[in-house]
């Protein structure tokens, strides 16, 4: 497969729902479930602090630490498992990524609330490259200036989702919570944070 655009206005969104073969997908969610330090991040939402319902882990470079939702996060080393990828994705889309969000969510009651990946120090137009493991998750995404304008994907195992151009400024996105009985998945977001 490959990247395919998917028409959005004001968005520049690709999707490719298998950038990584079965077999593949299979061993690096066996690497990585195993080899990444889950935690739960602490956020500030309206002043106060909240547990975020999944599991998190930032991972980078040593210089690229991260501030968002009021906390900030020291990068962890790069697992030996997410090098290849790291090198396959600056190759494919000529973005040299220095860190991954990680987040685990254990079942269809883990979620991510709307936001925007839109912190100064991804600049301006940020290129996000989001892999999913495991569960099959609904993903959405909602103009800010029309929220009528929104988009539902579903992101299934080894596919690779791009986010780049306005797609932050103009959109919102999330993963909802759902009550279908369904087993865990892994998200990587892949991100290039700007002079670390
Ligand atoms: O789990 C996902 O697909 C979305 C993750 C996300 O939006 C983020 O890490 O910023
Ligand atoms: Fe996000």
């Amino acid at each position: 497969m490959s990247l395919q655009p998917l028409p959005l206005p004001g968005a520049e969104l690709a999707l490719d729902p298998a950038w990584l073969a079965p077999a593949q997908a299979d061993a690096l969610w066996q690497a990585l479930s195993a080899a990444i330090l889950w935690e739960v991040h602490r956020l500030r939402l309206f002043g106060r602090e909240l547990a975020a319902p999944r599991l998190s882990c930032w991972i980078g470079d040593p210089d690229a630490v991260y501030t968002y939702s009021g906390a900030r996060f020291q990068p962890r080393p790069w697992p030996p498992a997410l090098q290849p990828l790291r090198a396959r994705l600056q190759a494919e889309l000529g973005v040299a990524f220095n860190s991954v969000l990680a987040n685990l969510y254990r079942d269809g009651r883990d979620s991510m609330g709307w936001h925007s990946d839109d912190e100064p120090a991804l600049g301006p137009q940020p290129v996000i490259a989001s892999l999913s493991l495991g569960a099959t998750r609904r993903f959405v995404l909602k103009q800010r200036r029309d929220p009528a304008c929104r988009l539902a994907l579903d992101l299934p195992h080894g596919s690779l989702l791009l986010m780049a151009g306005d797609t932050q400024r103009h959109y919102r996105h999330a993963l909802p919570r759902t009550a279908r009985p369904l087993g865990p998945r892994l998200n990587l977001t892949f991100r290039r944070i700007l002079d670390p």
